[in-house]
């Protein structure tokens, strides 16, 4: 299947510590891709080195087809435009107002009149679920609820083929974390996104990915469908996804058979 992001053999280190050891990853065109693993292992780190943002030692990370080291500068500033970051924190700007968050990108990247701004700010704000008055609202004036969606509705602001989200529904409570799944996934059908999500959420890995890569000890120690990761015999995929919170939330095994069902 035709990768959006390729990254082989990735050794990112900090002095002396390295944090990603020769790891191997492919995000593919049209996915929900799911990246969990203990925290503190790396995953905001390797979101942020395919983002450019942290140096890697070596390694190379295609990005639609290019190889990183090997761009322009200018080249990589259109690149930049075609990916949507969300970060855990939301990162909105306080002192400016729903809309003009979402106008931010589109003034460093794009010429367009005040009337097309407004009007683009409006079709985002509606493409995440919120209410139009939420536009001249400031960050401080929203629930956490709504600063995910207008963080959203930031990201979605260059129309960006891929969606980087880090752990997008931390802070929120089951039924906003649900809520804004449905909505990672609505987007992902009708715009054709690739989405990138970093998320310790099992409710997240079940409802909305379609495939989960698992970061341990600096590399990849498993990926594919949710069932793969159930039947996965490494000790943290065992504990992450067979212990008890993940229990109340695994669909039902199937009943066992009685000897006769198979005569
Ligand atoms: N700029 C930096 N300088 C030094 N060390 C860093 C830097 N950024 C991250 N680290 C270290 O890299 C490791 C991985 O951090 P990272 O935030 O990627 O973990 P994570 O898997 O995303 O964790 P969590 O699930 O808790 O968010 C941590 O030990 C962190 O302290």
């Amino acid at each position: 299947m035709d990768a959006i992001i390729r990254v082989r053999d990735l050794v990112v280190t900090f002095g002396e510590r390295a944090v990603m050891k020769g790891l191997d990853l492919d995000i593919r065109r049209g996915e929900i891709l799911g990246f969990v693993g203990p925290s503190g292992q790396g995953k905001s780190v390797l979101t942020r080195t395919i983002l450019g943002l942290v140096p890697k030692r070596s390694g190379t990370i295609e990005i639609f087809g290019e190889d990183v080291d090997s761009i322009t500068v200018a080249r990589r500033r259109q690149l930049e435009q075609r990916w949507g970051v969300l970060f855990q924190q939301g990162a909105l700007f306080s002192g400016l107002t729903v809309k003009q968050n979402i106008q931010m990108p589109m003034r460093e990247h794009l010429k367009l009149s005040e009337r097309l701004l407004d009007e683009f700010a409006r079709l985002k704000i509606e493409m995440v679920g919120l209410k139009p008055d939420a536009a001249d609202k400031y960050p401080s004036e929203l629930s956490g609820g709504m600063i995910k969606r207008a963080a959203l509705a930031r990201s979605l602001a260059l129309d960006p083929e891929i969606l980087f989200l880090d752990e997008p529904t931390s802070g929120l409570d089951p039924i906003g974390a649900g809520e804004f799944d449905d909505l990672v996934s609505t987007l992902k059908r009708t715009l054709g996104l690739t989405v990138f999500m970093v998320t310790h959420d099992l409710d997240s890995l079940y409802t909305a990915c379609d495939r989960i890569a698992a970061l341990g000890d600096g590399k990849i120690i498993a990926e594919g469908t949710i069932q793969q990761m159930l039947d996965h015999d490494h000790p943290w995929l065992r504990s992450y996804f067979h212990g008890k919170r993940a229990r109340a939330l695994a669909p039902a095994a199937p009943a066992p058979q009685p000897a006769y069902a198979h005569a």
